[in-house]
């Protein structure tokens, strides 16, 4: 078996050389300093992969303990599924017939409030600062979201601030310009999906009368201090199509 592994490696390795080596003759470069795109090709998955799960698990359990302590808006979630999907198991084509879910969505907690680090490759004035060359920028995203000026309640959980289209365009969860998100229209399918899916197939309740408890924890993507605790009961006579 072992032996089996170093030869599919050696012939990885020897498809990757050639690949450099014609893409340099191709664009008539010189020889230059070795390369090798399948490490590159691993290190960008494994930058997706560590930039794509935590963000998603964090925000889809803020979603959840956001909707358990509004009950009213699971239950709205719910008969819009029940109305535009019915029986069948929802699908990613259907999301965009959803727009209530699509708001619940929207109004997700930031999962990374800070945004990723910035460096002022010149000198600049941002509003009334003067930024130095080679100063680091962190963009307060959360600030900006809980703003009074910008937003009406802006600490409460309050999708329905959505159904005007033109609030969307004031959300900076994923950041904004060149730098942004590539993944965000892969997160939103997939959170949404997955929030709809999960409405849809089970019966939600929290584990007691008391709220579930928002508070925050540390770090670069803010996942709940205390994790969700919930209960769930699959929904009686729902998908028998499964
Ligand atoms: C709910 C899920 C997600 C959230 C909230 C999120 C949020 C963010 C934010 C705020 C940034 C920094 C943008 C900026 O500084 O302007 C970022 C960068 C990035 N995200 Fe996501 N992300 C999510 C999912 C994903 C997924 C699924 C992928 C890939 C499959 C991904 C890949 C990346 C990468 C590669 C960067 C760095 C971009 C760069 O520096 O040029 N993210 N994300």
């Amino acid at each position: 078996m072992t032996l089996v592994y170093i030869f599919l490696a050696c012939i990885l390795l020897l498809l990757s050389l050639k690949r450099l080596f014609q893409t340099r003759k191709f664009r008539n470069l010189p020889p230059g300093p070795p390369s090798f795109p399948i490490i590159g090709n691993l290190l960008q998955l494994k930058v997706m992969l560590l930039a794509g799960t935590d963000t998603s698990a964090v925000t889809l359990e803020w979603a959840m303990s956001n909707l358990l302590n509004h009950l009213e808006i699971l239950k709205k979630a719910k008969n819009e599924l029940d109305i535009y999907v019915g029986h069948q198991l929802v699908e990613e084509l259907d999301i965009s017939k959803l727009p209530y879910l699509q708001s619940i969505v929207y109004e997700l907690h930031p999962a990374a409030p800070l945004l990723l680090p910035r460096l002022a490759s010149e000198d600049c004035t941002i509003g009334e600062f003067h930024v130095p060359k080679n100063t680091i920028l962190l963009v307060n995203a959360w600030d900006i979201h809980t703003d009074p000026k910008l937003w009406n309640d802006p600490t409460h959980f309050k999708p329905d601030r959505f159904q005007k289209e033109s609030e969307a365009n004031k959300i900076l969860s994923f950041g904004l310009g060149k730098r942004a998100c590539p993944g965000a229209n892969l997160a939103q399918g997939t959170v949404s999906l997955t929030i709809a899916l999960l409405i849809q197939c089970f019966e939600w309740k929290q584990i007691n009368s008391e709220k579930i408890d928002m508070t925050e924890g540390k770090g670069l993507t803010v996942s709940k201090k205390y994790p969700l605790e919930a209960m769930c009961q699959c929904r009686n006579g729902l998908i028998r199509s499964i």
